[in-house]
């Protein structure tokens, strides 16, 4: 793994026709740390992250990963691991078959597959076809790709889609894991009160605006995300 990489957006901005996605949207998110990217659906997470990771080009400002634009990565695939959503899994690939090509086609060795696999607790399974896979299992092979570059930044869209309390607690470890290599962990989701067990610190998300940023303890002081956020947008008198 390559030296940490912050995350630093200043004046991110995209439109989509007559919808603002995102406004004069300015962020770092920190090496060391999980970072949760929250706020509800359509407040402009995805639309951020896809402009971080060159998906989506932004209307005004720049979105940089250790300084440099994605499109200007030397190695992208082994900078940012990216799960933004569950599809791209040929269904009749095994897991590991899966792994193995993605493993190919950014020049990783085969024994990343086997760690990766291990990693994120679907080594069992690395045989079955994918299309077989529960929700949960999906997500864990999306995470897998994403790990398998060893990669100093881990994006996450929503991880804890289809994982059972179980899971989340085993992503929880899994992330902070990940956080201690001093990675840097952005995490977007729209499930509060599940973020909040599983970060450091929080950027809040309302209507393509950021409405809080700050340590966890800092934002909520002791009362839950949810509470805090309604808040921040004015809905609790
Ligand atoms: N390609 C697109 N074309 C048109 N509108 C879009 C497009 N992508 C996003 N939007 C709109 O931009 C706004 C922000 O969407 P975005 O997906 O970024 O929000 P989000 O916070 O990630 O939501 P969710 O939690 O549902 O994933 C929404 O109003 C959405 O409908």
């Amino acid at each position: 793994m390559s030296l940490p990489h912050r995350l630093e957006c200043r004046g991110l901005a995209k439109r989509f026709g007559p919808v603002d996605a995102v406004t004069d949207l300015s962020f770092d998110v920190e090496p060391g740390r999980v970072t949760g990217f929250l706020g509800p659906n359509g407040s402009g997470k995805t639309t951020t992250l896809r402009m971080l990771l060159g998906l989506v080009r932004p209307d005004a400002g720049t979105a940089l990963i250790g300084g440099r634009a994605y499109r200007d990565l030397a190695e992208p695939a082994r900078t940012v691991g990216a799960a933004l959503e569950d599809t791209g899994f040929h269904p009749a690939r095994t897991g590991r078959d899966h792994l193995r090509v993605y493993a190919a086609m950014i020049g990783c060795p085969d024994d990343r597959v086997e760690a990766v696999l291990e990693l994120t607790g679907i080594a069992d399974a690395a045989h079955r076809r994918t299309d077989g896979y529960s929700t949960g299992m999906r997500r864990r092979l999306n995470l897998a790709t994403a790990l398998l570059g060893d990669p100093p930044v881990l994006v996450l869209d929503e991880p804890t889609n289809g994982l059972d309390p179980e899971g989340i607690a085993w992503l929880r470890r899994l992330l902070r894991g990940l956080a201690a290599e001093s990675r840097t962990v952005l995490v977007a989701s729209h499930v509060l009160s599940e973020a909040e067990r599983l970060v450091d610190d929080v950027l809040v998300m309302h209507h393509g605006k950021l409405v809080a940023a700050g340590t966890l303890a800092a934002i909520t002081g002791g009362d839950t995300l949810e509470h805090a956020f309604l808040q921040r947008i004015g809905a609790l008198a």
